[in-house]
């Protein structure tokens, strides 16, 4: 899948993007980064199919894209399941494959919303995902994610790193957790102010990782949650493993150490 020279104004005059070229490959997730109003989620929005460019043209989109939008629609009256049966039935997938997979995202995420409980009214970490499962659970040639570990717990934000390890289809996200980048074959590319996409991959700094083995008071899970997120490696009582871009391990590590672990182990590694 390819990006043809997007670019998207809004208002005459006022481009937001300008001569974006990306190709989407399976296996190779491209992680966007970018400051506030460079826009990312209009990217995201064009490649998901959701906005049409003002120019350029988007080249072999897979028929079915799990897109998980920036502000999932939050005044929903149905419940959480009804609206991913729906959702299913939209999109034309085999009802019972779409409520299985659903199922297992939201068992795997953690899902505590009650069965009969409007989408309205679920915290912010639940209805997250429900905007996951129903991305995840669609059977898409191409996952574009905007900021997918947004308001997840620890558990869940080790859940969905798992899953979307696995993940061989086309990918584009955005996060600002840093966790995207650790993900197998992840590629960073950066939307500058003007609108325009750097040139290649992001430089070979962004791609160097760090594993951070901590020792911890009593169980991981408890610490977790009071720490920037990571990818977690192991976990067992008093102790973590976990991987992290370079640029925000100096951040990881003094919430470590503020939360009352002691570090044992930092090892830097090439993605
Ligand atoms: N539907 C819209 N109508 C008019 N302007 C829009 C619309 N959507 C986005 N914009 C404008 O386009 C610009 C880019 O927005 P976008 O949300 O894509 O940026 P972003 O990089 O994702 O920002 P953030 O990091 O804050 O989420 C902003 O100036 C925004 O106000």
């Amino acid at each position: 899948m390819r990006l043809v020279d997007v670019g998207k104004s809004y208002r005459p005059g006022s481009p937001v993007l300008t001569g974006v070229d990306l190709v989407l490959e399976p296996g190779v997730p491209s992680v966007l980064h970018g400051p506030n109003g460079s826009g990312k989620s209009t990217l995201l929005r064009i490649a998901a199919g959701c906005e049409t460019p003002t120019t350029g043209r988007v080249d072999g989109r897979p028929d079915v894209v799990g897109y998980l939008p920036d502000r999932f629609p939050a005044l929903l009256r149905l419940p959480a399941r009804r609206y991913l049966r729906h959702l299913a039935a939209i999109r034309g997938v085999p009802a019972d494959d779409a409520a299985a997979t659903a199922e297992e995202v939201l068992a795997e995420l953690g899902f505590t919303g009650a069965d009969d409980e409007p989408m309205a009214a679920l915290s912010k970490g639940n209805t997250q995902k429900v905007g996951l499962a129903q991305a995840l659970s669609c059977g898409a040639g191409l996952l574009v994610l905007d900021e997918p570990w947004s308001g997840l717990d620890a558990d869940a934000i080790a859940a969905l790193d798992d899953r979307l390890a696995d993940v061989r289809v086309r990918m584009l996200l955005t996060d600002h957790t840093g966790t995207a980048e650790t993900l197998p074959g992840a590629q960073v590319r950066r939307l500058g102010p003007d609108g325009r996409l750097d040139r290649g991959p992001g430089p070979t700094a962004s791609r160097v990782r760090v594993r951070v083995e901590v020792r911890c008071p009593g169980d991981p899970r408890a610490v977790l949650d009071r720490l920037p997120p990571a990818r977690v490696e192991e976990m067992a009582p008093g102790r973590l493993v976990v991987l992290l871009a370079s640029r925000h391990s100096d951040a990881w590590l003094a919430a470590a150490l503020a939360a009352g672990c002691s570090v044992h182990d930092v090892v830097r590694e090439q993605a």
